[in-house]
């Protein structure tokens, strides 16, 4: 016997949230009512376990093997009973994305097997109203990650037509008593949002905001000596008030770096001026590094669209041009 439990359901929202859904097994028990919990590490040929609750009908235990998965567009798994011909299923969902902006999710399940005859009323009356009531919580997910509002930075809170330069301001950590003070001697340059693990950020703030100075334009003007290296590993030093934590700058040792001869501020700390509005975002998908739940970064990229800010996952093409001419630059002048 062979039969195809077959449901689908349309989701106002692109695929890559929905499959960073689907893919996030931990977060299963949070929304998922027909697989509660499941485990293991979602890699093709490998077996995750957990368990299969249907209303009306007894909670198995499940241990497919997952045989496809294709990021963002499909994902399969099989059960099999050892005996042969006597039970096999194969689970899958695809990801059909539309013209409109929604999604199709195909939801199914491909039966065959002697046992089969036994439990296909089953599965085709109070299993089907299961899998369609996991459509509909992965719907509602879905469609509410999609469309939440992420606060991101307080830069973008400002007007992007003011051009702020900061020469001339005053940077300051969060220190109530001897805060450590910099000088910003000269214009930033290339102010940027970035989503890298290494770069300090406020505790509200989603983003890093990070420019960089010219080598000697910035004067550490009250308590030096707070200041500290907070990964000698790192290629730039970035150096931390010891008190507060907060990062005030960063520079480059090492002659051949790309950055060298670059510091790098955050001008939010700025006290006596305006944030200046970044001109684009850095190392987005960084974040999912960081831990930040994977389907929270569609509405993240699309804030930063709406408001005309560029999203890359590592610098600026301009930049990162400038780092290949540097390598380019750095074997010819070892030849
Ligand atoms: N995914 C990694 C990326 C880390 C990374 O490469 N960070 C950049 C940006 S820092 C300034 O915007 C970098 O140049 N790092 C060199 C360094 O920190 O010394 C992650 O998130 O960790």
């Amino acid at each position: 016997m062979e039969k195809t439990l077959d449901t689908s359901i349309k989701i106002n929202a692109p695929a890559h949230v929905i499959w960073a859904i689907l893919d996030d097994i931990e977060r299963y028990p949070e929304w998922n009512p027909l697989v509660p919990e499941l485990k293991g590490k979602t890699m093709v040929g490998r077996q995750v376990e957990g368990i299969l609750t249907r209303e009306g009908m007894p909670t198995v235990p499940l241990k497919p093997t997952l045989t496809a998965i294709v990021g963002a567009r499909e994902l399969r798994w099989l059960s099999e009973r050892p005996t042969p011909g006597e039970f096999r299923a194969e689970h899958y969902f695809v990801l059909e994305q539309n013209d409109d902006g929604t999604t199709t999710l195909i939801h199914n399940e491909d039966f065959s097997g002697t046992f089969l005859t036994q439990v296909w009323d089953g599965i085709n009356t109070l299993g089907r109203a299961a899998y369609i009531r996991m459509n509909e919580a992965l719907k509602e997910r879905a469609e509410a990650l999609a469309t939440e509002e992420p606060y991101v930075h307080a830069s973008l809170d400002n007007t992007p037509s003011d051009k702020v330069s900061l020469q001339g301001k005053t940077l300051k950590c969060s220190c109530a008593e001897n805060p450590v003070v910099i000088n910003v001697n000269a214009p930033i340059y290339h102010n940027h949002l970035c989503g890298c693990s290494k770069c300090w950020k406020p505790e509200d703030a989603l983003l890093a905001l990070i420019a960089v100075v010219a080598d000697g334009q910035l004067t550490v003007a009250e308590n030096n000596d707070k200041l500290q290296i907070v990964d000698e590993t790192q290629s730039i030093k970035r150096y931390a008030c010891s008190s507060c934590g907060t990062h005030m700058y960063g520079t480059v040792e090492d002659r051949d770096h790309h950055f060298y001869g670059l510091n790098f501020i955050h001008p939010e700390l700025v006290t006596d001026g305006q944030i200046p509005v970044p001109e684009f975002a850095a190392f987005v998908s960084s974040l999912v590094e960081t831990g930040l739940e994977p389907a929270q970064m569609v509405s993240i990229r699309t804030k930063l669209e709406d408001l005309g800010i560029p999203s890359y996952d590592v610098f600026s093409p301009e930049i990162m041009d400038l780092i290949a001419w540097h390598k380019v630059k750095l074997e010819k002048c070892d030849q």
